[in-house]
Protein backbone atom coordinates (compact mmCIF):
# COMPACT_ATOMS: atom_id res chain seq x y z
CA UNK A 1 0.00 0.00 0.00
CA UNK A 2 1.47 3.36 -0.99
CA UNK A 3 0.80 6.78 0.77
CA UNK A 4 0.66 9.91 -0.58
CA UNK A 5 3.86 11.84 -1.44
CA UNK A 6 2.08 15.02 -0.51
CA UNK A 7 -0.94 15.48 1.48
CA UNK A 8 -3.07 18.73 2.73
CA UNK A 9 -4.03 18.84 5.71
CA UNK A 10 -7.08 21.54 5.81
CA UNK A 11 -7.81 22.33 9.65
CA UNK A 12 -5.57 21.02 12.65
CA UNK A 13 -7.73 21.25 15.57
CA UNK A 14 -8.41 18.11 18.00
CA UNK A 15 -9.22 15.57 15.40
CA UNK A 16 -7.34 16.71 12.40
CA UNK A 17 -4.40 17.46 15.26
CA UNK A 18 -4.83 14.15 16.43
CA UNK A 19 -4.67 12.17 13.05
CA UNK A 20 -1.62 13.91 12.12
CA UNK A 21 0.11 12.94 15.75
CA UNK A 22 -1.28 9.69 14.58
CA UNK A 23 0.81 9.46 11.72
CA UNK A 24 3.89 11.12 12.74
CA UNK A 25 3.86 8.48 15.70
CA UNK A 26 3.49 5.80 12.87
CA UNK A 27 6.52 6.80 11.30
CA UNK A 28 4.98 8.44 7.80
CA UNK A 29 7.54 11.45 7.16
CA UNK A 30 6.59 15.04 8.79
CA UNK A 31 7.29 16.42 4.85
CA UNK A 32 4.28 14.57 3.41
CA UNK A 33 1.90 17.10 5.25
CA UNK A 34 0.87 20.63 4.51
CA UNK A 35 -1.07 22.53 7.03
CA UNK A 36 -3.70 25.16 6.27
CA UNK A 37 -5.23 26.06 9.87
CA UNK A 38 -5.45 30.38 10.03
CA UNK A 39 -5.21 29.51 14.30
CA UNK A 40 -2.68 27.01 14.56
CA UNK A 41 0.35 28.15 15.99
CA UNK A 42 3.07 25.49 15.75
CA UNK A 43 3.03 22.15 13.85
CA UNK A 44 5.61 19.19 14.34
CA UNK A 45 9.12 20.07 12.65
CA UNK A 46 9.16 19.27 8.60
CA UNK A 47 5.76 19.95 8.72
CA UNK A 48 4.48 22.90 6.91
CA UNK A 49 2.41 25.25 8.30
CA UNK A 50 0.08 27.90 6.08
CA UNK A 51 -2.53 30.46 6.79
CA UNK A 52 -3.94 29.89 3.28
CA UNK A 53 -4.55 27.03 0.38
CA UNK A 54 -1.22 27.10 -1.48
CA UNK A 55 -1.62 26.13 -5.36
CA UNK A 56 0.13 22.83 -6.28
CA UNK A 57 -0.31 19.11 -6.59
CA UNK A 58 -0.84 16.84 -3.66
CA UNK A 59 -1.83 13.41 -3.95
CA UNK A 60 -4.53 13.74 -0.68
CA UNK A 61 -6.63 16.81 0.78
CA UNK A 62 -8.07 15.92 4.13
CA UNK A 63 -11.15 18.77 5.48
CA UNK A 64 -11.01 18.65 9.30
CA UNK A 65 -12.82 21.92 10.13
CA UNK A 66 -16.29 22.56 11.31
CA UNK A 67 -19.26 20.88 8.90
CA UNK A 68 -20.62 24.69 9.41
CA UNK A 69 -17.60 26.50 8.17
CA UNK A 70 -17.61 24.07 4.55
CA UNK A 71 -19.43 26.56 2.43
CA UNK A 72 -16.98 29.58 3.68
CA UNK A 73 -14.02 27.26 2.89
CA UNK A 74 -15.05 25.48 -0.53
CA UNK A 75 -13.94 28.40 -2.91
CA UNK A 76 -10.48 29.11 -0.99
CA UNK A 77 -9.88 25.03 -1.66
CA UNK A 78 -11.65 24.02 -4.69
CA UNK A 79 -9.01 25.51 -7.04
CA UNK A 80 -6.28 22.93 -5.41
CA UNK A 81 -8.27 19.36 -6.55
CA UNK A 82 -7.48 17.64 -9.85
CA UNK A 83 -8.22 14.30 -11.02
CA UNK A 84 -5.12 12.68 -9.11
CA UNK A 85 -6.50 14.35 -5.83
CA UNK A 86 -8.33 12.40 -3.28
CA UNK A 87 -10.45 14.25 -0.92
CA UNK A 88 -11.19 12.88 2.86
CA UNK A 89 -13.86 14.49 4.76
CA UNK A 90 -13.97 14.36 7.96
CA UNK A 91 -17.27 16.60 8.45
CA UNK A 92 -19.52 15.13 10.73
CA UNK A 93 -23.13 14.58 8.68
CA UNK A 94 -21.17 16.08 5.60
CA UNK A 95 -22.52 13.22 2.77
CA UNK A 96 -20.84 11.99 -0.57
CA UNK A 97 -23.41 13.53 -2.53
CA UNK A 98 -23.03 16.70 -1.34
CA UNK A 99 -19.05 16.69 -1.47
CA UNK A 100 -19.10 15.81 -5.06
CA UNK A 101 -21.72 19.01 -5.89
CA UNK A 102 -18.86 21.11 -3.76
CA UNK A 103 -15.61 19.48 -5.36
CA UNK A 104 -16.86 18.36 -8.59
CA UNK A 105 -12.90 18.72 -10.05
CA UNK A 106 -11.80 16.21 -7.08
CA UNK A 107 -10.24 12.94 -8.32
CA UNK A 108 -12.19 10.62 -5.14
CA UNK A 109 -13.34 11.35 -2.31
CA UNK A 110 -13.75 9.60 0.67
CA UNK A 111 -15.71 10.34 3.96
CA UNK A 112 -13.65 9.50 7.18
CA UNK A 113 -14.41 9.29 10.32
CA UNK A 114 -12.08 8.06 13.48
CA UNK A 115 -11.71 9.59 16.80
CA UNK A 116 -9.09 10.91 19.28
CA UNK A 117 -8.26 7.89 20.00
CA UNK A 118 -5.91 8.13 16.80
CA UNK A 119 -3.29 10.12 17.86
CA UNK A 120 -2.40 6.76 20.00
CA UNK A 121 -2.82 4.40 16.54
CA UNK A 122 -6.57 3.15 18.58
CA UNK A 123 -9.04 4.41 17.09
CA UNK A 124 -11.53 2.66 14.66
CA UNK A 125 -11.85 4.45 11.26
CA UNK A 126 -15.16 4.57 9.28
CA UNK A 127 -14.81 4.83 5.80
CA UNK A 128 -17.28 5.34 3.02
CA UNK A 129 -16.37 6.28 -0.81
CA UNK A 130 -17.41 5.28 -4.26
CA UNK A 131 -15.72 5.61 -7.49
CA UNK A 132 -12.36 5.47 -5.96
CA UNK A 133 -9.53 3.27 -8.35
CA UNK A 134 -7.76 0.60 -6.40
CA UNK A 135 -4.48 2.72 -6.41
CA UNK A 136 -6.47 5.39 -4.68
CA UNK A 137 -8.40 2.44 -2.43
CA UNK A 138 -5.19 1.38 -1.67
CA UNK A 139 -3.86 5.25 -0.49
CA UNK A 140 -6.55 5.34 1.81
CA UNK A 141 -6.26 2.16 3.72
CA UNK A 142 -2.65 3.42 3.67
CA UNK A 143 -3.11 6.25 5.45
CA UNK A 144 -5.72 4.62 7.64
CA UNK A 145 -2.90 2.04 8.87
CA UNK A 146 -0.91 4.09 11.57
CA UNK A 147 -4.26 5.51 13.01
CA UNK A 148 -6.31 2.27 14.09
CA UNK A 149 -8.63 0.11 12.48
CA UNK A 150 -10.11 0.92 9.13
CA UNK A 151 -13.37 -0.85 8.16
CA UNK A 152 -15.23 0.32 4.76
CA UNK A 153 -19.16 0.64 5.66
CA UNK A 154 -22.73 1.42 3.99
CA UNK A 155 -22.87 5.34 3.80
CA UNK A 156 -26.20 4.67 5.21
CA UNK A 157 -25.17 4.09 8.35
CA UNK A 158 -21.84 6.54 8.80
CA UNK A 159 -23.98 8.89 11.40
CA UNK A 160 -24.99 5.54 13.44
CA UNK A 161 -21.29 4.84 13.24
CA UNK A 162 -20.41 8.76 13.87
CA UNK A 163 -22.27 8.58 17.08
CA UNK A 164 -20.18 4.94 18.15
CA UNK A 165 -17.24 5.49 17.15
CA UNK A 166 -16.26 9.43 16.48
CA UNK A 167 -18.91 10.63 19.13
CA UNK A 168 -17.99 7.25 21.56
CA UNK A 169 -14.69 8.38 23.29
CA UNK A 170 -17.02 11.49 24.95
CA UNK A 171 -19.89 9.02 26.41
CA UNK A 172 -17.19 7.04 27.44
CA UNK A 173 -15.61 10.13 29.32
CA UNK A 174 -18.82 10.68 30.81
CA UNK A 175 -18.89 7.03 31.85
CA UNK A 176 -15.78 7.59 33.52
CA UNK A 177 -16.67 10.84 35.71
CA UNK A 178 -19.53 8.95 36.50
CA UNK A 179 -18.49 6.22 37.91
CA UNK A 180 -15.69 8.99 39.98
CA UNK A 181 -18.69 11.18 40.86
CA UNK A 182 -20.75 8.74 42.09
CA UNK A 183 -18.03 7.11 44.75
CA UNK A 184 -17.28 10.43 45.74
CA UNK A 185 -20.82 11.19 46.21
CA UNK A 186 -21.25 7.91 48.60
CA UNK A 187 -18.01 8.94 50.52
CA UNK A 188 -14.79 8.33 48.74
CA UNK A 189 -12.40 11.30 48.35
CA UNK A 190 -12.71 12.81 44.65
CA UNK A 191 -9.44 12.62 43.81
CA UNK A 192 -9.12 9.10 44.68
CA UNK A 193 -12.11 8.15 43.18
CA UNK A 194 -11.30 9.49 39.67
CA UNK A 195 -8.10 8.03 39.84
CA UNK A 196 -9.81 4.49 40.40
CA UNK A 197 -12.50 5.06 38.21
CA UNK A 198 -10.08 5.80 35.67
CA UNK A 199 -7.98 2.90 36.26
CA UNK A 200 -10.77 0.74 36.16
CA UNK A 201 -11.65 1.65 32.65
CA UNK A 202 -8.39 1.64 31.38
CA UNK A 203 -7.62 -2.23 32.47
CA UNK A 204 -11.09 -3.16 31.78
CA UNK A 205 -11.16 -2.28 28.16
CA UNK A 206 -7.61 -3.01 27.52
CA UNK A 207 -8.42 -6.79 29.06
CA UNK A 208 -11.74 -6.85 27.03
CA UNK A 209 -9.70 -5.71 23.53
CA UNK A 210 -7.07 -8.73 24.26
CA UNK A 211 -9.73 -10.94 25.42
CA UNK A 212 -11.31 -14.16 23.43
CA UNK A 213 -14.79 -13.90 25.43
CA UNK A 214 -17.18 -11.36 24.62
CA UNK A 215 -17.00 -8.33 27.12
CA UNK A 216 -20.79 -9.60 28.09
CA UNK A 217 -18.88 -13.34 29.61
CA UNK A 218 -16.25 -11.03 31.17
CA UNK A 219 -18.90 -9.37 33.10
CA UNK A 220 -20.00 -12.81 34.34
CA UNK A 221 -16.45 -13.93 34.85
CA UNK A 222 -16.51 -10.86 37.39
CA UNK A 223 -19.99 -11.11 38.87
CA UNK A 224 -19.87 -13.71 41.55
CA UNK A 225 -23.20 -15.02 42.10
CA UNK A 226 -25.12 -13.47 45.24
CA UNK A 227 -21.88 -10.80 45.30
CA UNK A 228 -21.34 -7.67 45.11
CA UNK A 229 -21.20 -6.84 41.32
CA UNK A 230 -24.56 -8.98 40.67
CA UNK A 231 -25.92 -6.64 43.09
CA UNK A 232 -24.61 -3.54 41.02
CA UNK A 233 -25.05 -5.21 37.28
CA UNK A 234 -28.78 -5.65 38.73
CA UNK A 235 -29.37 -1.92 39.30
CA UNK A 236 -28.02 -1.19 36.03
CA UNK A 237 -30.15 -3.92 33.80
CA UNK A 238 -33.16 -3.17 35.85
CA UNK A 239 -36.09 -2.39 33.01
CA UNK A 240 -33.06 -1.76 30.82
CA UNK A 241 -32.34 1.21 32.32
CA UNK A 242 -28.71 1.62 30.76
CA UNK A 243 -29.43 -0.33 27.40
CA UNK A 244 -32.44 2.03 26.98
CA UNK A 245 -29.92 4.94 27.93
CA UNK A 246 -27.38 4.24 25.49
CA UNK A 247 -29.96 3.52 23.08
CA UNK A 248 -31.52 7.07 23.47
CA UNK A 249 -27.83 8.77 22.82
CA UNK A 250 -26.81 7.19 20.14
CA UNK A 251 -30.20 8.40 18.93
CA UNK A 252 -29.76 11.35 19.56
CA UNK A 253 -26.21 11.98 18.19
CA UNK A 254 -27.30 9.91 14.72
CA UNK A 255 -30.21 12.17 14.81
CA UNK A 256 -28.13 15.31 14.88
CA UNK A 257 -25.73 13.93 12.46
CA UNK A 258 -28.98 13.97 9.86
CA UNK A 259 -29.83 16.95 10.56
CA UNK A 260 -25.92 18.22 9.83
CA UNK A 261 -26.50 16.42 6.67
CA UNK A 262 -29.91 18.35 5.62
CA UNK A 263 -28.11 21.72 6.93
CA UNK A 264 -24.93 21.28 4.33
CA UNK A 265 -27.40 20.21 1.69
CA UNK A 266 -28.77 23.71 1.99
CA UNK A 267 -25.70 25.07 1.55
CA UNK A 268 -25.19 25.54 5.33
N1 LIG B 1 -13.35 16.15 17.69
C1 LIG B 1 -13.58 14.86 17.41
O1 LIG B 1 -13.40 13.98 18.26
C2 LIG B 1 -14.03 14.48 16.03
C3 LIG B 1 -14.27 15.41 15.06
N2 LIG B 1 -14.65 15.03 13.79
C4 LIG B 1 -14.85 16.03 12.73
O2 LIG B 1 -13.63 16.72 12.57
C5 LIG B 1 -13.86 18.04 12.15
C6 LIG B 1 -13.05 19.00 13.01
O3 LIG B 1 -13.50 18.89 14.34
P1 LIG B 1 -12.54 19.32 15.54
O4 LIG B 1 -11.14 18.95 15.24
O5 LIG B 1 -13.18 18.82 16.77
O6 LIG B 1 -12.69 20.91 15.46
P2 LIG B 1 -11.64 22.02 15.93
O7 LIG B 1 -12.40 23.28 16.07
O8 LIG B 1 -10.85 21.52 17.09
O9 LIG B 1 -10.66 22.13 14.68
C7 LIG B 1 -10.99 22.80 13.50
C8 LIG B 1 -9.75 23.50 12.99
O10 LIG B 1 -10.04 24.07 11.73
C9 LIG B 1 -9.42 25.33 11.66
N3 LIG B 1 -10.11 26.08 10.62
C10 LIG B 1 -11.29 26.74 10.70
N4 LIG B 1 -11.62 27.26 9.49
C11 LIG B 1 -10.63 26.90 8.65
C12 LIG B 1 -10.39 27.12 7.25
N5 LIG B 1 -11.26 27.81 6.49
N6 LIG B 1 -9.27 26.60 6.70
C13 LIG B 1 -8.40 25.89 7.44
N7 LIG B 1 -8.58 25.66 8.77
C14 LIG B 1 -9.67 26.15 9.35
C15 LIG B 1 -9.51 25.89 13.04
O11 LIG B 1 -8.53 26.88 13.28
C16 LIG B 1 -9.29 24.64 13.90
O12 LIG B 1 -7.92 24.46 14.22
C17 LIG B 1 -15.36 18.28 12.24
O13 LIG B 1 -15.89 18.30 10.93
C18 LIG B 1 -15.88 17.10 13.03
O14 LIG B 1 -17.15 16.70 12.59
C19 LIG B 1 -14.78 13.72 13.44
C20 LIG B 1 -14.54 12.75 14.38
C21 LIG B 1 -14.19 13.04 15.75
O1 LIG C 1 -19.42 16.19 17.80
C1 LIG C 1 -19.24 16.13 16.58
O2 LIG C 1 -20.09 16.61 15.79
C2 LIG C 1 -18.00 15.46 16.04
C3 LIG C 1 -18.31 14.28 15.19
C4 LIG C 1 -17.90 13.09 15.98
C5 LIG C 1 -17.19 13.65 17.10
N1 LIG C 1 -17.20 14.94 17.11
Amino acid sequence: MTLPRKMLLIGCGNMGGAMLAGWLRGGVAPETFTVVDPYLETVADGVTLLREVPEGEFDAVQLAIKPQGLADAVPGIEPVMGPNTVLLSLLAGVEWETLAQRFPRAGGIVRIMPNLSAALGKSPIALAGEGLSDAQTAMVEALTAPLGQGEWIDEGHFDLVTALAGSGPAFVYRFIDALGAAATSLGLPEEQAQRLALATVEGASALAAQSDVSPGDLARRVASPGGTTQAGLDTLDANNRLLDLITDTLRAAARRGAEMAEEARRGG
